[in-house]
Protein backbone atom coordinates (compact mmCIF):
# COMPACT_ATOMS: atom_id res chain seq x y z
CA UNK A 1 0.00 0.00 0.00
CA UNK A 2 1.74 3.46 -1.05
CA UNK A 3 1.52 5.90 1.69
CA UNK A 4 0.83 9.18 -0.09
CA UNK A 5 1.46 12.93 1.86
CA UNK A 6 -0.87 15.87 0.96
CA UNK A 7 1.33 18.82 1.11
CA UNK A 8 -1.34 21.93 0.38
CA UNK A 9 -4.32 20.57 1.64
CA UNK A 10 -6.47 23.34 -0.81
CA UNK A 11 -8.76 22.94 -3.73
CA UNK A 12 -6.62 20.80 -5.36
CA UNK A 13 -5.11 19.03 -2.71
CA UNK A 14 -8.07 17.77 -0.20
CA UNK A 15 -9.87 16.23 -4.31
CA UNK A 16 -6.77 14.37 -4.23
CA UNK A 17 -6.87 13.52 -0.81
CA UNK A 18 -10.38 11.75 -0.95
CA UNK A 19 -9.63 10.02 -5.11
CA UNK A 20 -6.23 9.06 -3.31
CA UNK A 21 -8.39 7.40 -0.36
CA UNK A 22 -10.63 5.49 -3.18
CA UNK A 23 -7.37 3.70 -4.39
CA UNK A 24 -6.97 0.12 -3.53
CA UNK A 25 -3.08 0.38 -3.46
CA UNK A 26 -2.81 3.66 -1.84
CA UNK A 27 -3.39 5.54 1.45
CA UNK A 28 -3.26 9.07 2.78
CA UNK A 29 -0.36 9.34 4.58
CA UNK A 30 -1.34 12.51 5.75
CA UNK A 31 -2.22 16.28 4.87
CA UNK A 32 0.07 19.13 5.32
CA UNK A 33 -2.04 22.56 6.51
CA UNK A 34 -0.89 26.04 7.31
CA UNK A 35 -3.67 27.41 9.02
CA UNK A 36 -6.59 25.93 11.62
CA UNK A 37 -9.18 26.62 9.64
CA UNK A 38 -12.72 24.85 8.78
CA UNK A 39 -10.91 22.99 5.93
CA UNK A 40 -8.26 21.91 8.70
CA UNK A 41 -11.58 20.57 10.67
CA UNK A 42 -12.81 18.69 7.07
CA UNK A 43 -9.50 17.13 7.11
CA UNK A 44 -9.75 15.94 10.60
CA UNK A 45 -13.23 15.07 10.45
CA UNK A 46 -12.01 13.07 7.52
CA UNK A 47 -9.47 11.48 9.56
CA UNK A 48 -6.93 12.10 7.73
CA UNK A 49 -3.61 12.80 10.27
CA UNK A 50 -2.84 16.45 9.86
CA UNK A 51 0.84 17.80 10.10
CA UNK A 52 1.21 21.42 10.34
CA UNK A 53 3.73 23.65 7.47
CA UNK A 54 4.18 25.65 10.82
CA UNK A 55 5.08 23.58 14.14
CA UNK A 56 4.58 26.95 16.09
CA UNK A 57 0.69 26.90 15.04
CA UNK A 58 0.54 23.40 17.36
CA UNK A 59 -1.76 24.80 19.86
CA UNK A 60 -3.88 27.08 17.65
CA UNK A 61 -4.67 23.35 15.95
CA UNK A 62 -5.40 21.87 19.45
CA UNK A 63 -7.50 24.67 20.77
CA UNK A 64 -9.68 23.43 17.60
CA UNK A 65 -9.80 19.79 18.73
CA UNK A 66 -7.31 19.02 16.16
CA UNK A 67 -4.00 17.24 17.65
CA UNK A 68 -1.34 17.19 14.77
CA UNK A 69 0.33 14.58 14.01
CA UNK A 70 3.99 15.93 13.61
CA UNK A 71 5.27 18.43 11.40
CA UNK A 72 5.04 18.38 6.98
CA UNK A 73 9.13 17.52 7.61
CA UNK A 74 7.63 14.61 9.77
CA UNK A 75 5.14 14.00 6.46
CA UNK A 76 7.59 13.66 4.04
CA UNK A 77 9.64 11.88 5.78
CA UNK A 78 6.93 8.71 6.18
CA UNK A 79 5.00 8.92 3.07
CA UNK A 80 6.14 6.87 -0.36
CA UNK A 81 5.22 10.14 -2.24
CA UNK A 82 3.77 13.22 -1.74
CA UNK A 83 1.76 15.42 -4.04
CA UNK A 84 2.42 19.19 -3.31
CA UNK A 85 -0.59 20.91 -3.89
CA UNK A 86 0.59 24.24 -2.75
CA UNK A 87 -0.12 27.60 -4.20
CA UNK A 88 2.06 28.54 -7.95
CA UNK A 89 5.81 28.73 -7.04
CA UNK A 90 5.76 27.26 -3.55
CA UNK A 91 5.85 23.41 -5.15
CA UNK A 92 9.42 24.73 -5.80
CA UNK A 93 10.37 26.24 -2.78
CA UNK A 94 9.69 23.04 -1.16
CA UNK A 95 11.67 20.72 -3.69
CA UNK A 96 14.34 20.51 -1.45
CA UNK A 97 11.96 19.24 1.35
CA UNK A 98 11.49 16.52 -0.74
CA UNK A 99 15.04 15.87 -1.82
CA UNK A 100 16.42 15.80 1.78
CA UNK A 101 14.53 12.78 2.85
CA UNK A 102 14.79 11.12 -0.90
CA UNK A 103 10.72 11.05 -1.44
CA UNK A 104 9.47 11.29 -4.91
CA UNK A 105 6.68 14.07 -5.39
CA UNK A 106 4.01 15.25 -7.89
CA UNK A 107 4.15 19.13 -8.27
CA UNK A 108 1.12 20.81 -10.23
CA UNK A 109 0.38 23.00 -13.08
CA UNK A 110 1.13 26.16 -11.63
CA UNK A 111 5.12 25.75 -10.72
CA UNK A 112 7.54 25.96 -13.63
CA UNK A 113 7.71 23.01 -15.99
CA UNK A 114 11.39 23.21 -14.75
CA UNK A 115 10.39 21.75 -11.11
CA UNK A 116 10.03 18.17 -12.42
CA UNK A 117 11.85 15.94 -15.35
CA UNK A 118 8.53 15.35 -16.88
CA UNK A 119 5.34 17.33 -17.25
CA UNK A 120 2.72 14.74 -17.21
CA UNK A 121 -0.68 14.08 -18.76
CA UNK A 122 -2.26 10.04 -18.24
CA UNK A 123 -3.66 10.18 -21.82
CA UNK A 124 -0.64 11.14 -23.65
CA UNK A 125 3.42 10.56 -21.89
CA UNK A 126 2.29 8.67 -19.03
CA UNK A 127 5.73 6.62 -19.60
CA UNK A 128 7.41 9.28 -19.83
CA UNK A 129 7.30 9.60 -15.79
CA UNK A 130 7.67 5.81 -14.66
CA UNK A 131 10.43 5.66 -12.33
CA UNK A 132 10.66 9.27 -12.18
CA UNK A 133 10.83 10.65 -8.95
CA UNK A 134 9.56 14.31 -9.69
CA UNK A 135 6.37 15.09 -12.04
CA UNK A 136 4.48 18.04 -12.65
CA UNK A 137 1.29 17.33 -13.22
CA UNK A 138 -0.23 20.26 -16.29
CA UNK A 139 -2.69 22.33 -14.92
CA UNK A 140 -6.86 22.20 -15.87
CA UNK A 141 -6.15 23.94 -19.25
CA UNK A 142 -3.34 21.95 -20.36
CA UNK A 143 -4.70 19.01 -19.02
CA UNK A 144 -7.76 19.24 -21.20
CA UNK A 145 -6.05 20.32 -24.57
CA UNK A 146 -3.42 17.40 -23.65
CA UNK A 147 -6.76 14.94 -23.82
CA UNK A 148 -8.81 16.70 -26.90
CA UNK A 149 -5.37 16.75 -28.73
CA UNK A 150 -3.95 13.02 -28.36
CA UNK A 151 -6.66 10.87 -31.04
CA UNK A 152 -6.85 13.62 -33.08
CA UNK A 153 -2.74 13.95 -33.14
CA UNK A 154 -2.55 9.99 -33.21
CA UNK A 155 -5.65 9.69 -35.64
CA UNK A 156 -5.23 12.40 -38.42
CA UNK A 157 -1.74 14.13 -37.14
CA UNK A 158 -2.45 17.82 -35.94
CA UNK A 159 -1.17 20.53 -38.61
CA UNK A 160 -1.76 23.65 -36.58
CA UNK A 161 -4.02 24.20 -33.14
CA UNK A 162 -5.43 27.67 -32.21
CA UNK A 163 -7.54 27.89 -28.61
CA UNK A 164 -9.20 31.02 -27.39
CA UNK A 165 -9.66 29.98 -23.65
CA UNK A 166 -12.58 31.56 -21.84
CA UNK A 167 -11.14 31.85 -17.94
CA UNK A 168 -12.97 31.46 -14.88
CA UNK A 169 -12.34 34.20 -12.76
CA UNK A 170 -11.65 32.06 -9.68
CA UNK A 171 -12.73 29.24 -8.18
CA UNK A 172 -15.49 29.11 -5.95
CA UNK A 173 -14.06 29.99 -2.27
CA UNK A 174 -11.14 32.58 -3.81
CA UNK A 175 -13.64 35.49 -2.61
CA UNK A 176 -10.58 37.98 -3.81
CA UNK A 177 -10.47 37.08 -7.95
CA UNK A 178 -12.39 38.73 -10.23
CA UNK A 179 -13.34 40.05 -12.30
CA UNK A 180 -16.35 40.93 -10.89
CA UNK A 181 -18.10 42.71 -13.65
CA UNK A 182 -16.06 42.54 -17.00
CA UNK A 183 -14.62 40.29 -19.94
CA UNK A 184 -10.83 40.60 -19.47
CA UNK A 185 -8.21 39.65 -21.99
CA UNK A 186 -5.91 37.69 -19.38
CA UNK A 187 -2.63 38.18 -20.81
CA UNK A 188 -3.41 40.90 -22.97
CA UNK A 189 -0.43 39.50 -24.53
CA UNK A 190 -0.77 37.03 -27.53
CA UNK A 191 -0.02 33.83 -27.01
CA UNK A 192 -0.71 33.38 -23.86
CA UNK A 193 1.06 31.02 -21.66
CA UNK A 194 -1.20 27.89 -22.20
CA UNK A 195 0.09 27.12 -25.44
CA UNK A 196 4.09 26.84 -24.28
CA UNK A 197 2.21 24.59 -21.67
CA UNK A 198 0.79 22.50 -24.01
CA UNK A 199 4.46 22.46 -25.61
CA UNK A 200 5.45 20.57 -22.51
CA UNK A 201 3.06 17.15 -23.78
CA UNK A 202 3.51 18.02 -27.26
CA UNK A 203 6.58 19.26 -27.32
CA UNK A 204 6.35 19.39 -31.33
CA UNK A 205 2.88 20.68 -31.52
CA UNK A 206 2.32 24.16 -33.33
CA UNK A 207 0.10 25.44 -31.26
CA UNK A 208 -0.89 29.61 -30.42
CA UNK A 209 -3.78 30.37 -27.78
CA UNK A 210 -5.52 33.50 -26.78
CA UNK A 211 -6.67 34.08 -23.24
CA UNK A 212 -9.64 36.08 -21.28
CA UNK A 213 -10.79 35.65 -17.91
CA UNK A 214 -14.80 36.55 -17.35
CA UNK A 215 -16.82 37.06 -13.78
CA UNK A 216 -17.54 33.20 -13.65
CA UNK A 217 -16.31 30.40 -11.07
CA UNK A 218 -17.79 26.66 -12.70
CA UNK A 219 -15.54 26.18 -15.37
CA UNK A 220 -13.18 27.09 -18.05
CA UNK A 221 -14.72 27.09 -21.66
CA UNK A 222 -12.12 26.60 -24.84
CA UNK A 223 -13.21 27.22 -28.77
CA UNK A 224 -10.88 25.11 -30.49
CA UNK A 225 -9.68 25.25 -34.11
CA UNK A 226 -7.39 22.56 -35.28
CA UNK A 227 -6.01 22.09 -38.96
CA UNK A 228 -5.54 18.23 -39.68
CA UNK A 229 -2.90 16.53 -41.85
CA UNK A 230 -5.49 14.38 -43.31
CA UNK A 231 -9.64 14.91 -43.39
CA UNK A 232 -11.74 12.99 -41.78
CA UNK A 233 -14.42 10.93 -43.83
CA UNK A 234 -17.11 12.81 -41.89
CA UNK A 235 -17.72 14.42 -38.64
CA UNK A 236 -19.50 11.23 -37.32
CA UNK A 237 -16.10 9.62 -37.33
CA UNK A 238 -14.83 11.82 -35.22
CA UNK A 239 -17.50 12.40 -32.78
CA UNK A 240 -17.11 8.76 -32.12
CA UNK A 241 -13.31 9.13 -32.20
CA UNK A 242 -14.13 11.20 -29.07
CA UNK A 243 -16.54 9.23 -27.54
CA UNK A 244 -14.10 6.66 -27.27
CA UNK A 245 -11.99 8.37 -25.23
CA UNK A 246 -12.34 7.59 -21.39
CA UNK A 247 -12.22 11.52 -19.77
CA UNK A 248 -14.55 13.15 -22.90
CA UNK A 249 -17.59 13.56 -21.97
CA UNK A 250 -18.83 14.23 -25.38
CA UNK A 251 -22.58 16.12 -24.46
CA UNK A 252 -25.40 15.08 -26.77
CA UNK A 253 -27.89 18.15 -28.47
CA UNK A 254 -30.57 16.32 -27.09
CA UNK A 255 -29.39 16.68 -23.27
CA UNK A 256 -30.50 20.24 -23.36
CA UNK A 257 -26.98 21.28 -21.61
CA UNK A 258 -25.97 24.76 -22.66
CA UNK A 259 -23.53 25.83 -20.26
CA UNK A 260 -21.18 25.30 -17.54
CA UNK A 261 -24.59 25.63 -15.20
CA UNK A 262 -26.38 22.29 -16.40
CA UNK A 263 -22.88 20.52 -16.42
CA UNK A 264 -22.73 21.33 -12.94
CA UNK A 265 -26.46 20.71 -12.18
CA UNK A 266 -25.93 17.31 -13.99
CA UNK A 267 -22.95 16.28 -11.77
CA UNK A 268 -24.59 17.00 -8.65
CA UNK A 269 -27.70 15.19 -10.17
CA UNK A 270 -24.90 12.10 -10.63
CA UNK A 271 -23.99 12.58 -6.89
CA UNK A 272 -20.14 13.74 -8.10
CA UNK A 273 -18.25 14.62 -4.47
CA UNK A 274 -18.16 18.58 -4.73
CA UNK A 275 -20.19 18.34 -8.06
CA UNK A 276 -16.97 17.47 -9.54
CA UNK A 277 -16.41 16.96 -13.57
CA UNK A 278 -13.10 15.26 -13.90
CA UNK A 279 -14.01 14.66 -17.36
CA UNK A 280 -13.81 17.18 -20.61
CA UNK A 281 -17.00 18.10 -21.51
CA UNK A 282 -17.17 18.11 -25.54
CA UNK A 283 -20.33 20.05 -27.15
CA UNK A 284 -21.06 17.57 -29.38
CA UNK A 285 -23.43 20.05 -31.47
CA UNK A 286 -20.18 22.12 -31.70
CA UNK A 287 -17.97 19.73 -33.54
CA UNK A 288 -17.54 21.11 -37.39
CA UNK A 289 -15.97 20.04 -40.00
CA UNK A 290 -15.05 22.31 -42.83
CA UNK A 291 -12.27 20.74 -44.87
CA UNK A 292 -9.34 20.06 -42.73
CA UNK A 293 -10.63 22.63 -40.12
CA UNK A 294 -11.99 21.11 -36.84
CA UNK A 295 -13.89 23.26 -34.99
CA UNK A 296 -15.51 22.62 -31.52
CA UNK A 297 -15.83 23.74 -27.91
CA UNK A 298 -15.24 22.55 -24.42
CA UNK A 299 -15.51 23.21 -21.05
CA UNK A 300 -13.14 22.18 -18.30
CA UNK A 301 -14.02 22.30 -14.62
CA UNK A 302 -10.60 23.55 -13.00
CA UNK A 303 -10.85 21.98 -9.61
CA UNK A 304 -11.53 18.77 -10.98
CA UNK A 305 -9.92 17.55 -13.99
CA UNK A 306 -6.20 17.20 -12.87
CA UNK A 307 -7.51 15.07 -9.89
CA UNK A 308 -7.79 11.61 -11.79
CA UNK A 309 -4.01 12.31 -13.00
CA UNK A 310 -2.69 13.27 -10.01
CA UNK A 311 -3.49 9.28 -8.93
CA UNK A 312 -2.38 8.14 -12.44
CA UNK A 313 0.78 9.86 -11.96
CA UNK A 314 1.47 8.44 -8.49
CA UNK A 315 1.19 5.38 -10.16
CA UNK A 316 3.66 6.57 -12.60
CA UNK A 317 6.40 7.71 -10.82
CA UNK A 318 5.52 3.83 -8.18
CA UNK A 319 5.55 1.79 -11.87
CA UNK A 320 3.66 -1.03 -11.11
CA UNK A 321 1.00 -0.20 -13.26
CA UNK A 322 0.56 0.64 -17.45
CA UNK A 323 -0.72 4.08 -18.29
CA UNK A 324 -4.32 2.12 -19.61
CA UNK A 325 -4.08 0.09 -16.23
CA UNK A 326 -4.19 2.95 -14.13
CA UNK A 327 -6.35 5.10 -16.17
CA UNK A 328 -8.95 2.44 -15.94
CA UNK A 329 -8.46 1.40 -12.25
CA UNK A 330 -8.23 5.52 -11.23
CA UNK A 331 -11.81 5.85 -13.47
CA UNK A 332 -13.33 2.80 -12.29
CA UNK A 333 -12.82 3.85 -8.44
CA UNK A 334 -13.74 7.43 -8.75
CA UNK A 335 -16.62 6.55 -11.03
CA UNK A 336 -15.69 8.48 -14.27
CA UNK A 337 -19.16 7.17 -15.91
CA UNK A 338 -21.04 9.75 -17.50
CA UNK A 339 -21.28 7.87 -20.53
CA UNK A 340 -24.87 6.94 -19.85
CA UNK A 341 -26.10 10.47 -21.01
CA UNK A 342 -24.59 9.56 -24.56
CA UNK A 343 -25.07 5.97 -24.91
CA UNK A 344 -28.76 6.80 -24.95
CA UNK A 345 -28.68 8.53 -28.31
CA UNK A 346 -27.71 4.70 -29.43
CA UNK A 347 -30.10 3.00 -27.63
CA UNK A 348 -32.99 5.53 -28.96
CA UNK A 349 -31.51 4.66 -32.78
CA UNK A 350 -31.34 1.05 -31.97
CA UNK A 351 -34.46 0.66 -30.60
CA UNK A 352 -36.37 1.49 -33.30
CA UNK A 353 -40.29 2.34 -32.85
CA UNK A 354 -42.65 0.20 -31.49
CA UNK A 355 -44.88 0.82 -34.78
CA UNK A 356 -41.64 -0.35 -36.63
CA UNK A 357 -41.68 -3.68 -34.63
CA UNK A 358 -45.40 -3.91 -34.83
CA UNK A 359 -45.02 -3.55 -38.74
CA UNK A 360 -42.94 -7.11 -38.72
CA UNK A 361 -46.28 -9.20 -37.32
N1 LIG B 1 -7.63 25.76 -8.48
C1 LIG B 1 -7.48 25.44 -9.75
O1 LIG B 1 -8.32 25.77 -10.60
C2 LIG B 1 -6.29 24.66 -10.20
C3 LIG B 1 -5.09 24.79 -9.54
N2 LIG B 1 -4.00 24.08 -10.02
C4 LIG B 1 -2.71 24.23 -9.40
O2 LIG B 1 -2.69 23.48 -8.16
C5 LIG B 1 -1.85 24.12 -7.22
C6 LIG B 1 -2.65 24.39 -5.97
O3 LIG B 1 -3.70 25.22 -6.35
P1 LIG B 1 -5.02 25.32 -5.44
O4 LIG B 1 -5.36 24.02 -4.85
O5 LIG B 1 -6.04 26.03 -6.25
O6 LIG B 1 -4.48 26.30 -4.28
P2 LIG B 1 -5.20 26.60 -2.89
O7 LIG B 1 -4.77 27.96 -2.51
O8 LIG B 1 -6.65 26.26 -2.97
O9 LIG B 1 -4.52 25.52 -1.90
C7 LIG B 1 -3.18 25.62 -1.55
C8 LIG B 1 -3.06 25.17 -0.09
O10 LIG B 1 -1.69 25.15 0.29
C9 LIG B 1 -1.57 25.77 1.57
N3 LIG B 1 -0.18 26.27 1.67
C10 LIG B 1 0.29 27.50 1.41
N4 LIG B 1 1.63 27.53 1.61
C11 LIG B 1 1.99 26.27 1.99
C12 LIG B 1 3.22 25.65 2.33
N5 LIG B 1 4.36 26.34 2.31
N6 LIG B 1 3.23 24.34 2.66
C13 LIG B 1 2.07 23.63 2.68
N7 LIG B 1 0.86 24.16 2.37
C14 LIG B 1 0.84 25.47 2.03
C15 LIG B 1 -2.62 26.85 1.59
O11 LIG B 1 -2.93 27.23 2.89
C16 LIG B 1 -3.77 26.12 0.90
O12 LIG B 1 -4.49 25.35 1.82
C17 LIG B 1 -1.30 25.36 -7.92
O13 LIG B 1 -0.08 25.04 -8.55
C18 LIG B 1 -2.35 25.63 -9.00
O14 LIG B 1 -1.81 26.32 -10.11
C19 LIG B 1 -4.11 23.21 -11.06
C20 LIG B 1 -5.31 23.04 -11.69
C21 LIG B 1 -6.45 23.80 -11.34
O1 LIG C 1 -4.21 27.14 -11.84
C1 LIG C 1 -5.22 27.43 -12.38
O2 LIG C 1 -5.99 28.45 -12.15
P1 LIG C 1 -5.51 29.72 -11.31
O3 LIG C 1 -4.01 29.74 -11.31
O4 LIG C 1 -6.11 30.83 -12.11
O5 LIG C 1 -6.13 29.50 -9.98
C2 LIG C 1 -5.74 26.65 -13.49
O6 LIG C 1 -4.83 25.64 -13.79
C3 LIG C 1 -5.95 27.53 -14.68
O7 LIG C 1 -4.80 28.26 -14.84
P2 LIG C 1 -4.38 28.73 -16.33
O8 LIG C 1 -5.60 29.36 -16.95
O9 LIG C 1 -3.27 29.70 -16.09
O10 LIG C 1 -4.00 27.47 -17.05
Amino acid sequence: MLRVGINGYGTIGKRVADAVRKQPDMAVQGVGKRSPDYVAVGADEEDYPVYAVDEDRADEFREIGIDLAGTVDDLVAESDIVVDATPSGIGAENRPLYERHETPALFQGGEDATVAEVSFNARVNYDEAEDADYARVVSCNTTGLSRFLAPLHEHYGVDKTRVTLVRRGGDPDQTGRGPINDTVPDPVSIPSHHGPDVQTIFPELDIDTIGLKVPTTMMHVHSVNVTLENRPDDIDEVIDLFKSEDRILTVPDYAGIDGAGTLKDLAQDAGRPRGDIWENCLWEESLTLQGQDLYCMQAIHQEADVVPENVDAIRALEGDHSGPESRALTNETLGIDLGYLTDRTDLTANRGTPDESLADD
